[in-house]
């Protein structure tokens, strides 16, 4: 949808203003985009303020004045990936190719948000695949860890929907996603245990029914090959 990629390339630059409006060409178009962005803004900027006087703080003195619009903001850029198709954006590059060996993106940065908390949690994602005909531009699998990243979520929902993405547009012979991460909700408060990792994983296909092949996808992502 036309809004919707406007909308995105938008939050991309990470910006209120709509300077990255290239997709969608008609005045119209713009202006219902910024209406709707003004609003939303406005909306998650009068929640903090409920947040700010819940926590006892005057939100009209000097510091705080421009913070719930900054935390909107900020909100909306930590979450921009629900105005992303992540499936759309593998589309853009797929080539036709022969090679049939393991492709493997490792320690991709990725900076989410646990949906108990709201809390960060960061970490690395480690992303592979074995093409079957088709072959993917890598910066794509990236920019899919960022997609599902910039959402409220778990961890597992997480590697669970970058493997089917790719799996759904790639149709290859396996996937194969492993992610570690370090949740602030664990580390901050709650149970605060500052050093612990979690790591899920998520597989398809031959990195299933090969043991040869996982085997070889773990030693590779652990700099052991
Ligand atoms: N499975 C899973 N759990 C998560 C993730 N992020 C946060 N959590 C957990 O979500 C759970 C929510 O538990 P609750 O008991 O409802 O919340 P809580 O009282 O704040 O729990 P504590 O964190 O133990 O203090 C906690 O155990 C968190 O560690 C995630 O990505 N995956
Ligand atoms: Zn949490």
């Amino acid at each position: 949808m036309k809004h919707e990629k406007t909308l995105s390339d938008t939050l991309e630059n990470n910006t209120a203003a709509y300077p990255g409006y290239s997709v969608c060409a008609d005045d119209d178009c713009l202006d219902e985009l910024q209406d709707s962005e003004t609003a939303t803004i406005e909306k998650l900027s009068g929640a903090v303020t409920t947040l700010l006087e819940g926590l006892g703080e005057d939100p009209d003195r000097e510091g705080l004045v421009k913070t719930p619009e900054r935390v909107a903001k900020s909100l909306r850029f930590l979450t921009k990936g629900y105005s992303q198709d992540p499936e759309e954006l593998l589309k853009k590059a797929v080539f036709t190719e022969s090679y049939d060996e393991m492709v493997l993106v490792r320690d991709i940065d990725l900076f989410s948000m646990c949906e108990h908390h709201m809390l960060p949690f960061f970490g690395k994602a480690h992303v592979a695949y074995i093409p079957d005909g088709k072959i993917v531009g890598l910066s794509k699998l990236a920019r899919v860890v960022e997609v599902f990243a910039r959402r409220l979520q778990v961890q597992e929902r997480l590697t669970q929907q970058i493997r089917d993405a790719i799996e759904h547009v790639l149709n290859p012979r396996g996937v194969a996603v492993v992610i570690e991460a370090r949740h602030m909700c664990m580390v901050m408060r709650g149970v605060e245990k500052q050093n612990s990792v979690t790591t899920t994983s998520a597989m398809s296909g031959e990195f299933i029914a090969s043991e040869s092949t996982r085997s070889e996808f773990l030693r590779l992502i652990h700099g052991r090959s």
